[in-house]
């Protein structure tokens, strides 16, 4: 059967013509002689490979077909479904070939018969220095040093005298190559050649490379540079995939060499990627955990993240990676087994507790972690827990009596450290509180601790991070029964100790154990922590921070930085984390930033951005209006309503129905939206007041970044239009 591999094109098709190419392609790999399917050469085309096939009586689908070395089969390079006569005309005029500079296939125009490369158009010899903007030019590039990397000279001569960035991104799409366009970006950034040449595999061929060797091209197609337009397509399934989303094509066959060796690698042990939102970390934990299980099928991986809605819109990315990918049926089987953190923990503790299960060690992990009492923990602590046991201690300062700030301290002082009496609550080391606590308020602190455990071992439950704590527990004190031989974990940055914990012990220290994801920038959950405290070692250069933004434009992103700026954020390596860097490919409109006088001018301002959206054709499930909390997003559809606009208020419990959504900030987390409203963002309304104002004094600052988190989480999720509103005053958190 012939092969079918996308090339650049492909996630241009016209959407009324999807099925038809899809048709098409299907009858393609199974018999390129199938009648019906015409597929003819041109006559006098630039290149005798090209070829048209016919999609529909008016679309015709632009081919190249190249032949295998062994056996007869051909390789079909897909460019897309195009108009009859725009399609004859690009087939005619379309060359493949190998760039002599660096053995990359790539695709060039010509206006008749093989043509020598385009001549070189010397750029004009700069003028006088000044100070403007820094041109490529003016730092003492020339069309020669890119001509020698294997730019085309006409699209370098270009780029020279280019005087901003996004002047740089819009003529990039230009580029005659995805591997040149993002290469131009990288060195208008500041990059160096060495480190461009580095990332795309820029060496030049040992011998001159013959373009018109099929087998020659189709090795120079699997260059991780090349790699970012051209893709083998799999199977039938991988196909209906990845026709069926456009956008979801895109990164579906097309990584970038950093992203595929980071898919692909193999770690002596525990690693990091780090990169700010958008820089496809999710992406690459897919794409790992496929090139995983394709490394050895019985292997048992776990996919993980913060929660479930989090891990469900994991197992759906995946399986439309890959309809082929095995999940696993359960924890410890082979496969792929995708779950939020806590449900791990659950169903370790659940497997532990079920009957006929011999009780010993769940028994001793409990004391282990809570002291001596029932090993009764499935069930869940009530939620006021915390308050009731406040209450019942009257020595306790009133500057401590906060939920929150207990919580914290059972979270990173008591759980991680296994303490399980006074004694040991007193010697506890508290690294990283913002509080100090004098030995008497240590002791008041704990009968706060001693009256919560109390309460939950009389009722038999536990919280989540005690279910995680336990669960750590009973696996470190049984490696044998560890359920897996690969973790991927999503939104480390949001992670408590026992969680972190848990997930270092389900797996063996070894090659490729640990694969962990984070952004200490969008840490809008609990407190700072540091890995090695957790006993997660990521040494050397094991640590990678991604830094090119996928989803977002860099309007976007320069003002979502904005929302950063001027504060420090440390990361799990306890390092300073640094937003320098961060670029975008995609160029779009300035994000709005709208005041308004009143609630009732705040929405009709919303609903009036809505309707402009929605009436220049935007999908309605496209747009995402974020709020600051779950109180404004309920208000929000009525008073839209009432506008004669619908929205859906989604939540843990609902999902979208195809109209505009509105959620939380934090439950946006993760997620992307062509369109974004930051609705009510006003000093009254963000920071939260009441996430702070009961903190004690040294936890303020902690919170308050969190807070600015979010913020950026929010801003974060908007592709190509984001827009704020609010009411009064601004918030002190949006960019000046
Ligand atoms: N090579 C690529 N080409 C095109 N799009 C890509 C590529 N890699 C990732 N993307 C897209 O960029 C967007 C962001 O990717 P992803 O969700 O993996 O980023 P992230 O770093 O996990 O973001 P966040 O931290 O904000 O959750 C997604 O829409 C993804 O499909």
């Amino acid at each position: 059967m012939p092969y079918v591999m996308f090339g650049p094109g492909t996630e241009k098709i016209d959407g009324s013509v999807h099925k038809d190419t899809y048709g098409f392609l299907t009858k393609l790999a199974r018999d390129d002689t199938t009648p019906g399917l015409h597929i003819e050469p041109i006559n006098g085309s630039a290149d005798p490979r090209t070829r048209t096939g016919r999609v529909t009586k008016f679309w015709r689908a632009v081919l190249v077909k190249l032949q295998n070395r062994t056996g007869d089969q051909p390789t079909y390079i897909f460019l897309g479904t195009y108009p009859h006569d725009d399609a004859i005309e690009l087939a005619r005029t379309t060359r493949v070939r190998i760039n002599p500079a660096n053995g990359i296939a790539e695709l060039v125009a010509a206006q008749s018969a093989p043509a020598e490369p385009a001549p070189v158009v010397q750029a004009p010899t700069p003028g006088p220095a000044s100070a403007g903007p820094a041109t490529l030019r003016s730092r003492s590039y020339t069309v020669d040093d890119f001509s020698a990397l294997g730019f085309d000279a006409d699209f370098a001569a270009g780029a020279l005298d280019l005087t901003d960035e996004d002047a740089v991104l819009d003529y990039a799409d230009r580029a005659p190559a995805a591997w040149q366009a993002n290469a131009l970006l990288d060195i208008y950034t500041g990059a160096s050649f060495d480190t461009v040449r580095d990332t795309y595999r820029l060496a030049t061929p040992a011998t001159v490379p013959d373009s018109n060797d099929d087998a020659a091209v189709l090795t120079a197609l699997e260059h991780p540079a090349a790699q970012m337009e051209f893709a083998l397509v799999e199977n039938d399934e991988a196909l209906r995939a990845a026709l069926a989303n456009p956008n979801f094509a895109a990164w579906r066959v097309f990584l970038h060499p950093t992203q595929r060796e980071l898919a692909t690698k193999a770690w002596p042990g525990t690693a990091r990627l780090t990169g700010g939102a958008g820089t496809g970390k999710t992406v690459i934990l897919l794409h790992r955990a496929r090139a995983l299980q394709h490394r050895d099928p019985r292997a048992r991986i776990v996919l993980t993240t913060f929660n479930r809605t989090l891990a469900e819109m994991l197992k759906e990315q995946l399986q439309a990676l890959d309809p082929s990918i095995e999940l696993a049926s359960d924890l410890g089987r082979p496969g792929i087994y995708v779950a939020g953190v806590d449900a791990l923990a659950y169903r370790l503790l659940a497997t532990a507790s079920a009957r006929g299960a011999d009780p010993g060690e769940l028994t001793a992990a409990v004391a282990d972690v809570l002291g001596s009492r029932t090993h009764q923990v499935l069930g869940n602590t009530w939620p006021r827990a915390w308050s009731a046991a406040l209450e019942s201690v009257a020595e306790l300062p009133n500057e401590l009596r906060s939920t929150a700030f207990v919580e914290a301290e059972y979270a990173t002082v008591v759980l991680p450290n296994l303490v399980t009496d006074e004694r040991g609550y007193l010697k506890v080391r508290r690294a990283g509180r913002g509080v100090a606590l004098s030995r008497a308020r240590r002791m008041a602190v704990w009968s706060v601790i001693e009256a919560y455990r109390a309460s939950a071992a009389a009722d038999g439950s536990t919280d989540f991070e005690e279910k995680a704590a336990v669960a750590a527990r009973l696996l470190e004190r049984s490696p044998d029964a560890r359920p897996a031989d690969h973790v991927l974990v999503d939104e480390a940055q949001d992670l408590s100790p026992a969680r972190l914990r848990l997930l270092r012990a389900l797996v063996a220290e070894g090659p490729d154990d640990l694969l962990l994801a984070d952004d200490a920038h969008q840490r809008i959950y609990g407190q700072r922590i540091s890995l090695s405290s957790v006993g997660i070692n990521v040494r050397g250069r094991r640590s990678r921070r991604l830094t090119l933004n996928y989803r977002t434009t860099e309007q976007n992103l320069r003002y979502a930085l904005g929302v950063l700026s001027g504060t420090e954020f440390v990361d799990l390596d306890d390092d300073p984390v640094d937003s320098a860097g961060y670029r975008s490919a995609r160029s779009g409109p300035t994000p709005r930033t709208i005041p308004t006088s009143s609630l009732t001018d705040l929405y009709d301002t919303v609903g009036h951005v809505l309707g402009e959206w929605l009436d220049a054709g935007a999908a309605p499930g496209s747009i995402g209006l974020l709020v600051p909390t779950r109180k404004d997003g309920e208000t929000l559809p009525r008073a839209l309503g009432e506008r004669g606009r619908t929205i859906t208020f989604v939540d843990r419990d609902t999902t979208s129905s195809g109209s505009p959504m509105v959620m939380t900030m934090h439950r946006a987390k993760g997620m992307e939206f062509a369109k974004v409203i930051l609705v009510g963002v006003g000093a009254a309304n963000l920071p939260r007041a009441y996430q702070i104002e009961h903190l004690p004094e040294g936890d303020r600052p902690d919170a308050l970044q969190r807070e600015r988190s979010l913020l950026y989480v929010a801003a974060t999720r908007a592709r190509d239009e984001l827009v704020v509103v609010y009411s009064g005053e601004p918030s002190e958190l949006l960019p000046g």
